[in-house]
């Protein structure tokens, strides 16, 4: 392992791995090699490319700005699933299309796609193993209630996965099986045709590229010989994150020709739920690749450094900046009184972000709002209440559009709303979206905290032929929740916001973050090797530049003793401090 620090070349015509933890610099020094190849390579020439592969479209924008417009045109930044899709799926589709019946010819990209009643039911009522499907999980038992949910809730978490003889497989995830746990194993066998009923209608996912792109490479050995020869070097930051699909696909790629970099900390592996893992991440080889680590933390004052290297094990960062500031507190409390605490210690003017473990509570805080008994399960209630399908997808674009624009996401928020107008003319769909975003906005205070048919009857006169309500579950779930409560439970696209979850704000860096955690365990027993709850926290706590504050509900007096003794932090009681309201 050779050190470097965040401002030194290397040689580019080797596969290469930067190993560093947070802060160090690795999407600058990304840049900066990005920088050195375009100066000095020989292999470039006119129109062949260096690809950049990050993970998040923000963290595209990024890199573009760093890279400046004088290279841009030489550097094709992307996810890697845009850059699959554009160079692998779409002009090779093709080939593939039959067999595994896509209508490719009305693919347009790739898109989230929810299980719906109406393919669940076509999928049970001709499954292969319908036979075998007895009461009391009978095709049609599996489509009420209680069992119904569970199936939703697992055709929304399949995975592929690679099996033991390396055979790429569409799996369901046992934990989100719930009732249907028994039968989960025989829709298994039969999970393509569920697959294929999205695919013969052109709809493919964000999984579904990396799959065909395997498969497409895989069989047709001469797709890699293209990109080998029109991107000479790929490299990929944050790869410690990195779905195993992807990284067969980059190996296979890297076999000749093509130089390979990847950037990542282990400790910062925050997606097993996508098959990533710190260890894929440590044991990814490449022949004669050469292995750097950057040592250096050029973000945090010296007292949050100290913190960091506390609860890791394996690397110790260097103070790069050597700025003293405050020691980390550690509020014993709700996190609103955290967050007006530290205005009353630090000045209203202080800017906060506040990161938090779930997505409720990073909206809650958004409004800042207590989640105290409320329902976190609204969204799915109100897809179950709600079984006008046209209604349904009206009221809830509306609401993320709304949503979406509030924290000042235009863009997002604009497209959701351009959905719901699908049969117009480009420039029509985008003159009505912007209209009735506007009004909506405008008329925020009148719905926001009514009931949610209040929020229906403003949009009503815009969608003429939007269902009314008879008695039964969809009114009444309409008259019976608030507005902000539904709105809370939505899903960010790109949560630019200054309250967001921990997973959103990766690779992002802020000046003040205060931390929402339910437990002190990363503190206590910190375990960044075997435990990603821990290593979620670290990303947390590593985003801050200049002050760190953690907020947890309760805390023991011999864990508070423990943390005194062990760390410097300091520890509050919110419920000693009597003027917080
Ligand atoms: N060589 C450098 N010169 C000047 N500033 C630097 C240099 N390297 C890094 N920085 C600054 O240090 C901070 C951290 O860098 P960066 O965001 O690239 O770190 P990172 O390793 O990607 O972090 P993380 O893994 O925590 O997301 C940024 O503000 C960046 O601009």
């Amino acid at each position: 392992m050779i050190t470097i620090t965040s401002s030194d070349l290397i040689p580019i015509e080797q596969h290469f791995k930067v190993i560093a933890g947070p802060g160090a610099g690795k999407t600058h020094w990304l840049v900066n090699h990005i920088k050195n190849v375009v100066k000095n390579s020989v292999r470039l020439e006119k129109t062949r490319k260096i690809v950049c592969i990050t993970y998040t479209n923000i963290a595209v924008e990024t890199i573009m700005k760093r890279l400046g417009t004088s290279i841009a045109n030489r550097v094709e930044v992307s996810t890697i699933h845009s850059f699959l899709y554009r160079h692998v799926v779409k002009p090779y589709f093709f080939l593939i299309a039959d067999e595994f019946e896509v209508n490719f010819k009305k693919v347009n990209g790739h898109e989230s796609i929810s299980p719906r009643y109406s393919i669940i039911r076509k999928w049970l009522e001709s499954h292969k193993r319908v036979d075998d499907l007895v009461a009391p999980n009978t095709w049609k038992q599996l489509l009420r209630e209680e069992k119904f949910d569970s199936l939703l809730r697992w055709l929304e978490n399949l995975q592929y996965r690679y099996d033991s003889e390396e055979n790429l497989k569409l799996v369901g995830n046992p934990e989100k099986a719930g009732a249907i746990k028994k039968v989960a194993e025989i829709l298994e066998d039969d999970l393509i045709s569920y697959k294929k009923l999205f695919w013969s209608n052109g709809k493919i996912d964000h999984d579904d590229v990396l799959f065909f792109s395997y498969v497409l490479v895989t069989k047709y050995p001469f797709i890699l010989k293209v990109l080998r020869a029109k991107f000479p070097y790929f490299f990929l930051d944050e790869f410690q994150d990195t779905n195993p699909i992807q990284s067969k696909i980059i190996k296979l790629i890297a076999e000749e020709e093509t130089i390979v970099g990847i950037i990542g900390d282990p400790a910062q592996s925050i997606y097993s739920f996508q098959g990533a893992s710190l260890k894929k991440f440590n044991n990814f080889q490449l022949e004669n690749m050469v292995e750097y680590q950057i040592l250096e933390n050029r973000r945090s004052s010296n007292q949050i450094i100290d913190l960091l290297n506390s609860v890791r094990m394996d690397i110790v960062q260097n103070k790069y900046k050597n700025i003293d500031n405050d020691v980390p507190i550690l509020f014993i409390g709700k996190p609103i009184d955290a967050f007006n605490r530290i205005k009353q210690l630090y000045g209203e003017d202080i800017i906060i972000h506040t990161l938090s473990r779930d997505n409720l509570t990073a909206n809650a805080m958004k409004s800042m709002i207590t989640l105290d008994g409320m329902n976190t399960n609204l969204l799915t209630i109100f897809k179950e209440a709600d079984t006008d399908p046209k209604r349904y997808k009206i009221i809830l674009n509306s609401v993320e559009s709304v949503e979406f624009a509030r924290i000042g996401d235009y863009k997002n928020a604009l497209e959701k709303m351009k959905e719901l107008f699908s049969d117009y003319s480009n420039k029509e769909k985008i003159n009505n979206s912007i209209i009735l975003l506007q009004e909506l906005l405008r008329n925020y205070s009148n719905y926001k905290d009514k009931p949610f048919m209040d929020f229906y009857n403003i949009l009503k006169p815009y969608f003429k032929s939007m269902a009314g309500f008879r008695k039964g579950a969809a009114k009444d779930f309409y008259n019976r929740n608030l507005y902000k409560h539904i709105a809370i439970c939505i899903n960010y696209k790109d949560d630019i916001s200054h309250h967001r979850t921990i997973h959103k704000a990766k690779g992002d860096e802020f000046e003040n973050v205060l931390l929402i955690s339910e437990s002190t365990e990363f503190l206590i027993s910190p375990d960044l090797e075997n435990e990603e709850e821990h290593r979620i926290y670290y990303v947390g706590m590593s985003r801050a530049i200049s002050l760190l504050f953690i907020v947890v509900p309760k805390l023991l007096e011999k864990e508070q003793k423990f943390i005194k003794e062990k760390y410097s932090i300091r520890i509050e009681d919110l419920s000693d401090i009597p003027q917080l309201n």
